[in-house]
């Protein structure tokens, strides 16, 4: 039994490989390295270049390789782009992954983990959000993952087909070993611009709104370290080939951090104080997004390691000093 994993030459992608890779399970990557590295995933893995819109491409991998499973990470992610940009995202995240599930489907490939995102629900009533709120996306990034929720669901009614949409909160940190880490250049995520801040990489950093309706005004999130959130594919997966049931779970570890405790937490581990600056909420952010948990422990038996706001940023740090010396970006 073979895994395809699309996108895992990404940042949560190659987290989930070395995972995998770990427990002695057989992994080929397909990913484009539109925003990922060869170097990242483990030298023993096969890896595909390629697009997961080359439905020929697929068709190959699937047969050749005795595909069992799909985790389908592959997909353009940055929020503000996809409000400047939709129809980009729809076609990389909506369109392609649609051919991805035809492939699966032609091919009698049963099993899908799907990498949704809090962003489905957009600005939630209820705090911790549940999975089953009504979903209100508020940027096309949302959409296009809650498009391809839709069609996931509408897929495993049928077909034989069954699915995980993992909705990731805010992921951050870096492999506790130091293999893997989060390496996009000109990454907008705020745990690593905070690093790159600390590091001179970046002059400063902005926070992007003080007057949201939350305690500090400014945005409330759920961090989850990434290496708990690779743990929680290879459960999934489990879960899918255990029991042929679809599962839709919230991956966060229920409570909230504000961009500037999130600060705090950087200038506490660092010892320093950051170049902070001040300015306007950014495009399709919402205020405050914290996950309800009860569904991943009960059905995956999940048990995080790093639910630590400190610790999940020293991994983020050191990672940050690894790119400097690897100089990957030159
Ligand atoms: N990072 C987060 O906080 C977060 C939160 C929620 C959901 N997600 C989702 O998790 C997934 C992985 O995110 P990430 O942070 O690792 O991003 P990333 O940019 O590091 O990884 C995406 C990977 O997909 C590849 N890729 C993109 N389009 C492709 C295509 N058409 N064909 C083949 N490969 C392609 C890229 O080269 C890259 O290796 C994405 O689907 C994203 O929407 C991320
Ligand atoms: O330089 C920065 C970067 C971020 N922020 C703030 O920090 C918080 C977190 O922002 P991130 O960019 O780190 O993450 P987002 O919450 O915007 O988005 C992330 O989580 C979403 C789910 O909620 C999506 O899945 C998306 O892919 C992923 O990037 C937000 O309040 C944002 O406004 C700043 O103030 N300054």
């Amino acid at each position: 039994m073979t895994i395809l994993v699309t996108g895992g030459c990404g940042y949560i992608g190659s987290h989930t490989v070395w995972a995998l890779a770990d427990r002695g399970e057989t992994v080929v990557v397909l990913d484009n390295l539109s925003t990922g590295f060869d170097w990242a995933i483990p030298p023993e893995v096969t890896l595909v270049r390629g697009d997961i819109g080359d439905a020929t491409l697929l068709d190959r991998i699937i047969t050749t390789q005795g595909i069992d499973a799909i985790i389908h990470f592959a997909g353009s992610i940055i929020v503000p782009e996809s409000v400047v940009d939709p129809l980009a995202y729809y076609y990389n995240n909506t369109v392609k992954s649609r051919d991805l599930m035809a492939a699966a489907v032609r091919n009698g490939v049963e099993n899908f983990v799907f990498s949704s995102t809090a962003a489905v629900y957009g600005n939630p009533e209820v705090i911790p959000v549940p999975e089953d709120v009504p979903l209100r996306p508020v940027s096309p990034y949302g959409s296009s993952k809650l498009m391809t929720e839709i069609m996931l669901a509408d897929t495993a009614r049928a077909h034989d087909f069954r699915y995980a949409a993992l909705r990731y909160f805010n992921v951050a940190g870096a492999d506790p070993k130091g293999r893997t880490g989060q390496s996009t250049k000109g990454a907008t995520h705020l745990i690593k611009v905070a690093c790159e801040a600390h590091l001179g990489v970046r002059s400063e950093i902005q926070v992007f709104g003080t007057d949201y309706d939350t305690p500090d005004g400014t945005g409330v999130r759920d961090y989850i370290h990434v290496a708990d959130l690779a743990e929680a594919h290879v459960l999934a997966l489990g879960h899918l080939r255990a029991t042929e049931t679809s599962l839709v779970a919230n991956c966060g570890y229920g409570r909230g951090f504000s961009v500037l405790e999130v600060l705090a937490a950087v200038e506490r581990v660092t010892g320093a104080k950051l170049p902070v600056t001040y300015g306007p909420r950014r495009l399709g952010d919402a205020s405050s997004i914290v996950a309800r948990v009860d569904r991943i422990h009960e059905k995956l038996d999940w048990h995080p390691q790093w639910d630590d706001l400190d610790t999940i940023v020293g991994h983020a740090l050191a990672w940050e000093k690894q790119l400097l010396t690897k100089n990957v970006h030159r």
